[in-house]
């Protein structure tokens, strides 16, 4: 049961701010020398714009004091020639830096996926796609500007205060006191909003999510949606996340926009302390006009890098909570995994035995109890049920999907936990009732049983399992390009290509979750023989719907609220009259 519905908040673990910042900084370590670079270019660049009011003030002072027009002249050159270098530069390091977070959000992206990859089906089990979807796509976009900005923004903006800071006192230490007072007022209001605002946006990307995950599994059950004409409802269900989705957005934004004010005010009170001093100043003393000119250009220096800086820092208040939401994805440890001193499983026969098992989803219910049987090698189990009996959790359990609680699975003799995961799961061909395909090409799609198959092996397993004339029958043969989810098959075709795909990985243990759709008679005996052909050889459970299928089966497990109830040759069984004749009378009486 999904603990994370689509409708639902997600449920984050708290992560320090700061952690998570450093954390995602880290990233950028891995290119040091190109932000060595790029810091370089930065230095050269904000000197070049620190040199231009002192220019400026050489020009009004010096040079139009004096009506020294050549000299002039060659400083509007030089000035020019200076800003030109300016403008290469900052091209080249917005390239560069643009280069470099884009390079960081890939391996982000890469690390998500790969680590997504081995989770455990009960980290699946917990979240609709969409959700894992908006934290790969969306969550990790929204670290493109901070990342790009942490280096452009927060470095030449600090350097660039401290310089004119710096060279504002010397110039006149009164006048830059005056315009630096408003200072304290902007930290505080700053502090203020961020603290309230990160919980809003922390609040709007789960929004976000919630709405995300609607969109993909509306989008995956328009069919269903369609045939029971519910799309009223589910607009009504859109139209409320969008809502929510909306609201969150302007709780937190509003409160944003908070940070702009607070630097404006501070910006234009300080300048006004500035000029009250200087009129008095310059009254009395010293300031001439080329100073106070500079000044002036000087306080839009110190000013704007710090408006940058809120910016940069509102940003990263907006969009620190997809970091979090993507390391929380990073630091989840699946929950089946390899232990330190596993061994690799060696070619199996297919012996199967379950010890004393029991186990639980979650902590409410029990689904298996103490069960317990063995399977010799190349032996048919057909697993029958009521729904909801435990049939698919003994299959999973086999493959390892998900740990017991108690007692031991052992495969010739090895328990599960004790090898590892991918050698075993090699040696398992599993067929659920979704034949989920790929799109890409029939041959790709039988091809991932065994990534190495030979184009032979491919015709040969579809061949066996009766794929081979259908496939042949379509345009481009094996190349025919398939669709979303095998789209423009016929079921049955669909059962056919994933009997080919499992046929061609060989395995030693087949599970086999019968599909309950009915299909065209010719057909139906097709997938028969396909799966006749898979059983043969192989040690196979199968969740078995099909008459046929039970009938051949050397063993019928009867299971029932997690134990297995009966157990025999589908003949005993039925001589036996116990639940699999009342269950063999309620479904199969009437074929
Ligand atoms: N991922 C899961 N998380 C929590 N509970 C689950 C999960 N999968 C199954 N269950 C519960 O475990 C019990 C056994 O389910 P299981 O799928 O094994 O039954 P089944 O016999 O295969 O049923 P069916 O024939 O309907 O497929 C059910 O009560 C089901 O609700």
């Amino acid at each position: 049961m999904s603990v994370n519905a689509t409708k639902e908040d997600e449920l984050l673990r708290s992560v320090k701010k700061r952690n998570t910042l450093m954390r995602l900084f880290r990233y950028l370590l891995t290119y040091k020398l190109v932000i060595v670079a790029v810091i370089f270019i930065m230095i050269i660049t904000v000197s070049i714009s620190i040199l231009n009011p002192l220019i400026i003030r050489r020009a009004v002072d010096v040079h139009i004091a004096k009506r020294d027009m050549n000299g002039l002249l060659i400083l509007g050159g030089f000035t020019l020639c200076l800003n030109i270098i300016f403008v290469l530069l900052v091209k080249l390091r917005m390239y560069l830096m643009a280069k470099i977070s884009n390079d960081v959000l890939l391996t982000i992206r890469q690390e998500l996926y790969t680590h997504i990859q081995k989770l455990s089906f009960s980290f699946f089990d917990s979240r609709p796609t969409g959700k894992i979807l908006a934290r790969i796509i969306g969550d990790v976009n929204s670290l493109k500007d901070v990342l790009s900005n942490s280096v452009t923004t927060l470095i030449p903006d600090f350097i660039t205060i401290c310089a004119v800071v710096v060279i504002m006192l010397i110039m006149n230490w009164k006048l830059a006191l005056a315009a630096l007072a408003t200072l304290p007022l902007m930290l505080f209001g700053l502090w203020y909003i961020q603290t309230r605002s990160h919980i809003r946006w922390q609040v709007h990307r789960k929004k976000s999510s919630n709405l995300n995950a609607f969109i993909h599994e509306d989008l995956s059950g328009m069919r269903i949606i369609q045939s029971f004409t519910a799309e009223d409802e589910t607009e009504e269900s859109f139209d409320h996340l969008l809502k929510e989705h909306r609201d969150s957005f302007i709780h937190a934004i509003v409160l944003n926009d908070g940070f702009f004010s607070v630097v404006d005010i501070s910006w234009g009170l300080g300048t006004i302390a500035m000029y009250y001093v200087a009129v008095k100043l310059l009254g009395i003393t010293d300031a001439n006009v080329g100073t106070l000119i500079a000044f002036g250009m000087f306080i839009g220096m110190f000013w704007h890098p710090i408006m940058n800086l809120s910016n940069f820092y509102n940003q990263l208040i907006t969009n620190i909570t997809g970091a979090e939401r993507i390391f929380d994805i990073l630091d989840t440890k699946p929950d089946i995994a390899d232990a330190g001193d596993v061994i690799d499983l060696p070619q199996i026969k297919g012996e199967v035995r379950f010890d004393h098992v029991s186990f639980a989803y979650d902590e409410d219910t029990q689904v298996l109890n103490d069960v317990s049987f063995k399977v010799k090698p190349g032996e048919t189990i057909a697993l029958v049920g009521p729904t909801g009996a435990g049939k698919t959790t003994i299959v999973n359990l086999i493959s390892r999907f998900y740990d017991v609680q108690e007692g031991h699975i052992y495969i010739d003799g090895y328990d599960v936990k004790d090898v590892s995961i991918e050698s075993l799961r090699n040696q398992m061909g599993i067929m659920t009732q979704d034949n989920f395909l790929f799109s890409g090409t029939i041959k790709e799609n039988i091809r991932y049983g065994k990534l190495d198959a030979t184009d032979e092996e491919i015709i040969a397993a579809a061949k066996a399992v009766n794929a081979h004339d259908f496939i042949m029958k379509m345009e481009k043969g094996y190349d025919t390009e398939l669709q979303e989810r095998g789209n423009g098959l016929s079921i049955g075709q669909r059962q056919l290509l994933a009997f080919a795909r499992t046929m061609v990985s060989m395995p030693k243990i087949l599970i086999l979750d019968e599909a309950t759709s009915s299909i065209d008679t010719h057909t139906e005996v097709l997938v028969q023989q396909g799966i006749e052909a898979l059983l043969k050889g192989r040690t196979s459970f199968v969740i078995a719907h099909r008459l046929s299928t039970i009938r051949k089966a050397d063993r019928v497990f009867v299971i029932d609220e997690g134990k297995i109830l009966e157990e025999g040759s589908p003949d005993e069984l039925l001589a036996k009259r116990g639940l699999y004749y009342h269950l063999y009378m309620a479904q199969f009486k009437n074929i």
